[in-house]
């Protein structure tokens, strides 16, 4: 028995627990209008809470979610969100209990992934969260970029006001995640990004890309604003979400939204790392990029599962041991091979903590660097270069979706 103890929180309290995670967040709570739409962004089941005196003082929630790891498989997820402590009781280990229950409850329920963005650093690393993937924060002089037009069919179309809410979900849904890191989004998570800004009177807009065969490709949602000591060709657009599977159209999308009239600069704080963008427009000085930072912070709830999930590269086999104190049943050893992972009794090359493994899943940053980081202890050193291989990635991981 714990101080605290971690219960699930009922339906009819949720809101409670959203107007907590919003004042430590400094953001104002929702009024009854918000919440009305603010309460279909949860899905039931998923919210932990903890009480004192009646009231809640701490909670975490979640939303479950397929997560398309190297090789292309879909993992189920955790996709864990709304993570807060009142004030007046943190650090008296709430948020631990808290990682410690939904931790071992998505794995019960079959979800040996979990992944979160973070709202400081410091905070999920203990808890066995490794930085997975990264994006880049991107501005694009429209002035100086000219992006070509490669011929091929294909049209770019603007949504109306009244589509923007259920186009994009229907074409993100028909792609699914086509990319390593991407994940699936349920219908609570669009309610804050489109439904919500439309109601707080936000100038969100959107367009669609429909290739040459009448098929939707791509899409893109996006906000436009004008800063008060700007002309009117000062405008500042900002991509909330672009997803087009084939790059040729996700370049058609950033060419027609850098020859919108009257827009200066278009911006992007979640694009990919690799997003040939510098290439694309010409002059690579039009480009700025402001920062690459950490995106998904993901935690392996069942390792076995997990490792057993992804495709590895073609060397000769390693054997890693994972150290778990949050989730001890993960412990021990597991022999990573061309043709999958398994728990082993052969001896360890490689010892690493649950963290630095969730870093190395995806394929992200290479066992050898976190080697030199002193994440990765070195049993075996033939073993490095072996394992650079097996859990290397082929293509540059990316989420794209924030919540
Ligand atoms: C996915 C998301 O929702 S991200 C949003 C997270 N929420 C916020 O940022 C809202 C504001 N902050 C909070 O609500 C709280 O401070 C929380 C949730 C971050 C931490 O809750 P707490 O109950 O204080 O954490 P807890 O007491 O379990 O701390 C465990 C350990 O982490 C450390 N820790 C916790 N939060 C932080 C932090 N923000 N910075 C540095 N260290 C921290 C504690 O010092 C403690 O270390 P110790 O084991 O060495 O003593």
């Amino acid at each position: 028995m714990t101080r605290f103890d971690v219960e699930p929180v009922p339906v009819s309290r949720i809101r409670e627990t959203n107007e907590l995670f919003r004042t430590a967040l400094h953001a104002p709570v929702s009024s009854d209008e918000k919440w009305e739409l603010a309460a279909r962004s949860y899905q039931t089941g998923r919210t932990w809470g903890v009480l004192d005196e009646g009231e809640y003082v701490g909670t975490a929630s979640s939303f479950g979610a397929l997560l398309r790891v190297p090789g292309g498989a879909e993992v189920p997820m955790a996709a864990v969100s709304r993570v807060a402590v009142r004030a007046d009781h943190t650090r008296r280990g709430i948020l631990t209990e808290l990682m410690r229950t939904q931790l071992t409850d998505a794995a019960r329920r079959g979800e040996p992934t979990a992944t979160l963005r973070a709202s400081e650093t410091a905070i999920y690393g203990r808890f066995g969260y490794g930085v997975a993937d990264r994006s880049r924060s991107v501005q694009v002089r429209a002035d100086r970029a000219r992006i070509g037009d490669l011929g091929g069919e294909g049209t770019v179309r603007l949504l109306r006001t009244d589509q923007l809410a259920t186009a994009p979900p229907e074409i993100y849904a028909g792609f699914g995640p086509y990319r390593t890191g991407m994940i699936s989004r349920p219908a609570e998570w669009w309610v804050p990004r489109v439904e919500m800004p439309l109601k707080d009177g936000r100038n969100l807009r959107g367009a669609v890309h429909t290739g040459s065969a009448g098929h939707r490709d791509g899409y893109v949602l996006y906000e436009v604003k004008v800063p008060d000591d700007a002309g009117f060709d000062g405008a500042v657009l900002t991509i909330h979400d672009l997803h087009a599977p084939e790059p040729a159209v996700r370049r058609r999308l950033w060419r027609f939204l850098l020859t919108t009239d009257l827009v200066g600069t278009v911006e992007m704080h979640t694009a990919p790392v690799d997003e040939p963008l510098e290439w694309w427009v010409g002059d690579p000085r039009a480009v700025r990029t402001k920062g690459i930072e950490d995106a998904t912070w993901l935690r392996l709830t069942d390792v076995p599962a997990a490792l057993a999930a992804r495709s590895y590269g073609n060397a000769e086999p390693v054997v890693l041991e994972v150290r778990d104190s949050l989730l001890p049943d993960n412990s021990g050893c597991y022999r990573v091979t061309a043709e999958g992972a398994a728990r082993t009794d052969a001896d360890p090359d490689l010892r690493l903590s649950s963290a630095a493994l969730a870093a190395l899943y995806q394929g992200d940053v290479r066992v050898s660097v976190l080697a030199t980081a002193g994440l990765v202890e070195v049993l075996d050193g033939a073993a490095l270069a072996r394992a650079d291989v097996l859990l290397g990635a082929e293509e540059t991981p990316w989420c794209g979706t924030y919540f």
